[in-house]
């Protein structure tokens, strides 16, 4: 199968400006070098801690920024510096599920505008074509026909996002970003709204990058999976080498908090990591290593050399001298010392 996203040392840098004539002073490094490809139906699930940049990377893939630079391959067409309309031509291709279906549909509009407001803009279709395909639409996502005429705020917040996930469909996208798309709803229905999701892959063949800082529900939807940490992705893998094996000290933080969820498993418990220290400042990161502030395992060669990502074994990817051959044994000497 073929890539349908390829992303390479994309880098989204926010400028900081300051003093009365407002001089750029510095910037926030949000996405900092980043790289994958993500392949045709394939869901590749973005983790890390908030703050570390994951929706600013999705944003950047769908090219809602201008980016600082790198490239992007969508469906085979390179879009890093296409202006934003030549984009639009594009657009219909990918799309995007936010985390907040309340706060990203317009409560003055009914369900059917929200739902069909992208083929207005797209596809010039005729009325009733555009009701019928609201109409299946609203089929597709678990929606009774009969609520098209109501209002945002006459569902409950899974419905909303079902909403927000009709409306996204909507132009027959072929790649989606599904931003914390359960974060804001209630545990109950969390499952309910990612089995859609599933169910819609298999059914359209949709390609996903899934942003989410639930480790437990990445797992179950993700085919593979990239941590990013203060800007860059520090280990991607197939799923379950990331979660069985894990080769980062920070995947491997972040495992160590996550409960077992098979309760065969329960009692093989994994040592609890705490890491020390608060994420440092996207605006300041560290030289070296930018993990190495809070990694159990620096030493001073995480300080002076910036790890490159490497493949460690096929197909599973980090950025950590412990697992570059020319430089694991200074590290042992030196964190031996
Ligand atoms: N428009 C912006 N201007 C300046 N800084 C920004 C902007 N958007 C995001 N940032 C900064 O970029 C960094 C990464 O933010 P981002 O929202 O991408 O992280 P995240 O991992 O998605 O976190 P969360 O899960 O909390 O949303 C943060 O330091 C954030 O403050």
């Amino acid at each position: 199968m073929k890539p349908l996203v390829e992303v390479r040392d994309l880098k989204m840098h926010f400028p900081i400006y300051a003093g009365l004539l407002r001089r750029q002073v510095g910037a926030v490094k949000a996405v900092d070098g980043v790289s994958f490809s993500i392949l045709e139906g394939e869901t590749l699930g973005l983790v890390g801690e908030s703050g570390c940049g994951k929706s600013t990377c999705g944003r950047a893939v769908l090219r809602l920024y201008d980016i600082t630079d790198g490239e992007i391959v969508i469906d085979g067409r390179a879009i890093g510096s296409e202006d934003q309309m030549s984009l639009r031509r594009i657009r219909p291709t990918m799309q995007m599920v936010f985390q907040d279906p309340q706060a990203s549909l317009n409560p003055r509009m009914t369900v059917g505008s929200i739902i069909g407001e992208p083929l207005d803009e797209h596809s010039g279709m005729s009325r009733a074509d555009k009701q019928a395909r609201v109409e299946v639409l609203m089929d597709q996502v678990g929606l009774n026909r009969a609520f098209i005429n109501r209002y945002p705020h006459e569902f409950s917040g899974g419905q909303r996002q079902r909403i927000g996930i009709a409306r996204a469909l909507a132009l027959k996208p072929k790649f989606i970003v599904c931003d914390e798309p359960i974060a804001a709803l209630d545990v109950s229905i969390q499952a309910q709204v990612v089995n859609l999701l599933e169910e819609l892959q298999d059914e359209l063949g949709l390609t996903y990058l899934f942003i989410s800082h639930d480790l437990s529900m990445v797992r179950h939807i993700a085919d593979r999976v990239a941590v990013m940490y203060l800007g860059k992705v520090v280990e991607l893998a197939p799923r379950d080498p990331l979660y069985e094996a894990p080769l980062h000290p920070y995947t491997q933080a972040l495992l160590s908090a996550v409960p077992e969820p098979d309760p065969a498993q329960a009692g093989r418990k994994r040592e609890r990591i705490v890491l020390q220290g608060d994420v440092p400042s996207p605006a300041n990161p560290p030289e070296g290593c930018n993990f190495r502030t809070r990694c159990p395992r620096a030493t001073d060669l995480c300080r002076r050399i910036d790890p490159a990502f490497r493949e460690v074994t096929p197909g599973h990817w980090a950025a950590c001298h412990l697992h570059d051959p020319e430089l694991a044994d200074q590290m042992a000497a030196e964190g031996a010392a």
